[in-house]
């Protein structure tokens, strides 16, 4: 299957879940992610996390609980320049927050809120599909692919990315193109895994 066809199949299994299992998948991922931080100290970490959209496994019982224990929490913001990439804004309960052009929630622009990917410590990562050998497919904008070309050249030693999504968004194979940079954990409900 192409990788569009896979993208379309895998975002429609998505938006299908009843939204019970949403909830509940969400607040086990949470769970684990909890456990996944608990080594670190919350005041001197950053986490970058994301507003989920389109049947994207719900975000907010892990912003909840990260607020909750004190990490210092960024979001990503599509840069108003540079196509295709990302920029990181801080993100407190009091954010004045926008819609970016594809309807997901963002802080507005403010350049004194800006985190560099070199204060971050852990970033999660939404996805759309994942396999066996941590290979992502994720809504096809390449923006968290030249996030993580940051990390893989080695520039960013202390960055760890960790996609979050549902089982069901497993898959044995993910077709891989040459930018691709496979992922080292993703948390689902149902296991933490590190590839
Ligand atoms: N919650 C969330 N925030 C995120 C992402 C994400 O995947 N999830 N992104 C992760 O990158 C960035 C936004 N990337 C996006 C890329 C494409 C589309 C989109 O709607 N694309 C169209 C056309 C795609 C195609 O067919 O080529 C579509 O799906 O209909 C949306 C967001 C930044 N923020
Ligand atoms: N490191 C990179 N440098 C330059 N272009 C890139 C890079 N990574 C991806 N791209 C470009 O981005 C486009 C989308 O890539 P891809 O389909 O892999 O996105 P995705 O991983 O599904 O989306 P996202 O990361 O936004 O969730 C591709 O056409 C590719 O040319």
């Amino acid at each position: 299957m192409t990788r569009h066809n896979l993208r379309r199949k895998l975002q429609q299994i998505r938006r299908n879940l009843p939204a019970e299992q949403q909830q509940t998948a969400a607040r086990e991922v949470a769970n684990r992610l909890q456990q996944r931080l608990s080594h670190l100290q919350p005041e001197q970490t950053t986490v970058a996390v994301y507003k989920s959209f389109d049947g994207e496994l719900p975000t907010f019982p892990v912003i909840e609980t990260l607020w909750q224990l004190g990490f210092n929490t960024v979001l990503p913001v599509l840069h108003p320049f540079a196509k295709g990439h990302l920029l990181f804004l801080r993100y407190t309960p009091d954010t004045p927050m926008t819609l970016n052009k594809y309807g997901i929630q963002e802080p507005e622009l403010n350049v004194q809120n800006m985190v560099p990917l070199s204060n971050i410590q852990i970033l999660l990562m939404p996805l759309v599909g994942f396999d066996q050998n941590g290979n992502r497919l994720g809504m096809g904008g390449g923006y968290y692919d030249r996030t993580l070309a940051q990390w893989h050249n080695g520039n960013r030693p202390n960055l760890f990315p960790i996609g979050l999504s549902y089982n069901q968004q497993q898959v044995e194979h993910i077709p891989v193109e040459s930018w691709d940079i496979p992922l080292p954990e993703v948390i689902t409900p149902a296991k933490h895994w590190r590839f």
